[in-house]
């Protein structure tokens, strides 16, 4: 298996690492095209597999080319891979917004997957929706599954607009959590805690907090019931919030991904 990965940042990255942790790829088998010069010489000091800085005829060899530059990137990549790709290659683009149809206009390509993982595949703890071109084989499915799944979790969805919608939700989703968790940091601090106090408080009360919901019998609404006793402290926080409309705030944010994701297609 040969694997040529075009921008090597955050994901391109999280992703290639679980690859070789998991011997899905060697390391003179993974090609990393990196246009950053900063990153490439990181990657190169990291031996972290070919490191090169231009798409050449390099990725006619590999069996899988991965896309993970910034969507805005994405026109100048296109024009340059679309001479170097040959039939049988399986192409899976984890870029935000951009439709298959569009990749397979702007590549004349049709072998493709997409798919929208988040940064905990760092850790193998991602969660990854994904989608095919019609083209694309049972088998070409399976392999794209398997690799997905050394990064995390992987669902497939037979509806490839859905993505933009797991893109607002789980792509942009740790975003959302270390959004809330410094929030409250910053509450505790606004309270008189120092920052360390205050981010043990909260971070192993989110800890405990998800294992709690994790395996507990009791729905999310008796969760919340369960901390908030009648008259008491949480009762008064979740009013605050209700009032503030914390809740129609954040869904409207993840609306609001969703609709950047849509709008990154055009
Ligand atoms: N970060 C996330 O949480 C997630 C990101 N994604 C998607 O993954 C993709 C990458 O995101 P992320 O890793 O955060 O972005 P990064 O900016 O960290 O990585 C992209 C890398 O690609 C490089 N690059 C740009 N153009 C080229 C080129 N022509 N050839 C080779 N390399 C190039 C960039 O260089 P330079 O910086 O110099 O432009 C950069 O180093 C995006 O499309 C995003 O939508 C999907 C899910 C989650
Ligand atoms: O913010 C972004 O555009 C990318 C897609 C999902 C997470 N990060």
């Amino acid at each position: 298996m040969k694997i040529a990965i075009i921008g090597c940042g955050n994901m391109g990255m999280a992703f290639a690492n679980s690859f070789i942790q998991y011997n899905l790829v060697k390391k003179e088998d993974l090609l990393l095209i990196e246009k950053n010069k900063e990153r490439g010489d990181i990657l190169q000091e990291q031996k972290a597999g070919v490191v090169v800085d231009t798409i050449s005829e390099k990725i006619s060899s590999v069996n899988l080319v991965i896309l993970s530059v910034k969507p805005q990137d994405y026109p100048s990549v296109s024009d340059e891979l679309k001479q170097y790709l040959r039939p049988g290659q399986l192409v899976l683009s984890i870029m935000a917004g951009i439709p298959i149809k569009k990749i397979q206009e702007s590549l004349s390509y049709p072998l493709i997957i997409r798919a929208m993982p988040n940064t905990p595949a760092l850790l193998g703890m991602g969660m990854t929706a994904f989608a095919s071109a019609p083209e694309v084989g049972l088998s070409d499915i399976r392999l794209a599954e398997n690799l997905i799944n050394s990064t995390g979790r992987a669902v497939f969805l037979e509806e490839e607009s859905l993505l933009d919608a797991v893109t607002g939700l789980s792509g942009s989703g740790p975003a959302y959590f270390f959004y809330l968790i410094k929030n409250m940091i910053d509450a505790g601090i606004a309270m008189g805690f120092d920052p360390s106090m205050s981010a043990l408080l909260v971070k192993q009360t989110m800890l405990g907090s998800y294992h709690l919901m994790q395996t507990s019998d009791k729905s999310l609404d008796e969760l919340i019931q369960a901390v908030a006793s009648k008259g008491g402290t949480t009762e008064a926080a979740l009013k605050t919030f209700g009032e503030k409309e914390v809740g129609q705030g954040l869904q409207k944010g993840i609306f609001a991904a969703r609709d950047r994701a849509v709008e990154l297609a055009k």
